[in-house]
């Protein structure tokens, strides 16, 4: 069992708008609502590709019904803690021209007896199992949450995944999470540094590693991605195709990774697939199916650096 922690849950409201002014009325020429937020994502497209999942997490209100009727509905288990508050709503605009604008909303607070009540949850989780930890923290939980919970994970043989960025990735790594997944962005800003090309970004990808990380995957968006464990250093070009969507992308690629790697414990299949899992979820307007992931497989080629 794969089981996914989603601190702050959306409703993903993606509007497309043909012709986007500010300071005007605008009128959608679509509308599509999603259960969102990062944990959730890896649950869906974990349940897609033949995982066993359980999304964990905060919900409530009228919101909240909807991200937990819609998971159920696609046949993943959920077992989240209802709060008072509604869960947030996160607004994807696309328009042609402007590409895609995102508003993500700042989500309910967490009172300290449903935070407990989590923390109690976490603790029920047997030993070898997967956690994946991703998306923001809310404003009401410690900042150092990730951490706390890497720390706890690790050391009852819990593998930890972790997708955050800034500080809260920086104190992860000393707990040696089993994989994190920041983006050549993040990973600069982790370090201070800007990144020219991807040469530069070897050494430092090479350091988490040396930091404890077992496996890190540094994903650059339509330039593919690089991952990095104790056997070395690999890079993945991304497939062609039309960019529809780019929310998600990175939490299908971190879902097409573990899903492949708990079934086949082959780490190179695994990153394959977690890139073809990113792109294809980049190339349609949900998150991406197994047979999107999979027609686009043999075009991803793994080299060694
Ligand atoms: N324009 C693109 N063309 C092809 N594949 C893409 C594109 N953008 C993203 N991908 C795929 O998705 C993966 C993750 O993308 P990215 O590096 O943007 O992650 P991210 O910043 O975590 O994304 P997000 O936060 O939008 O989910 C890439 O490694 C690649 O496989
Ligand atoms: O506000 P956070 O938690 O950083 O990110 C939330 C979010 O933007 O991330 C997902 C895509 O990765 C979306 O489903 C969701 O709306």
């Amino acid at each position: 069992m794969i089981y996914t922690v989603t601190l702050n849950p959306s409703v993903d409201l993606t509007v497309e708008v043909e012709d986007f002014q500010l300071d005007r009325l605008n009128r959608s020429s679509r509308e599509l609502k999603f259960p969102g937020g990062k944990g959730i994502n890896v649950s869906r497209v974990l349940h897609r590709i033949g995982a066993e999942t359980t999304a964990l997490g905060f919900i409530g209100g009228f919101t909240g019904r909807f991200i937990r009727d819609s998971l159920i509905r696609e046949g993943i288990h959920v077992d989240f803690i209802e709060v008072e508050e509604d869960s947030r709503i996160n607004i994807k605009l696309k328009s042609p021209g402007g590409g895609e604008t995102e508003i993500n909303g700042s989500g309910p607070t967490i009172p300290g007896h449903h935070f407990r009540q989590f923390l109690a949850k976490l603790d029920s989780i047997p030993e070898g199992e997967m956690i994946v930890l991703a998306g923001s923290i809310p404003r009401s939980l410690p900042v150092n949450l990730y951490e706390e919970l890497t720390k706890k994970c690790s050391g009852r043989g819990i593998h930890a995944v972790v997708d955050a960025a800034g500080t809260a990735l920086l104190h992860v790594v000393k707990h040696k999470p089993f994989l994190i997944k920041p983006n050549h962005h993040e990973l600069g800003e982790l370090f201070g540094v800007t990144f020219q090309s991807v040469n530069e970004i070897l050494p430092y990808g090479m350091r988490l590693v040396e930091m404890g990380v077992r496996n890190v995957i540094v994903s650059m968006a339509e330039k593919g991605a690089l991952f990095f464990s104790r056997e070395g250093i690999y890079s993945a070009n991304v497939p062609q195709g039309k960019v529809v969507n780019s929310v998600g992308a990175g939490d299908s690629l971190v879902a097409g990774f573990i899903g492949t790697y708990a079934k086949t414990g082959d780490l190179l299949k695994a990153f394959q697939y977690g890139v073809a899992a990113g792109s294809a979820t980049a190339f349609s307007r949900d998150l991406c199916t197994k047979e999107e992931i999979e027609a686009l497989y043999p075009q991803v080629q793994i080299q060694k650096i």
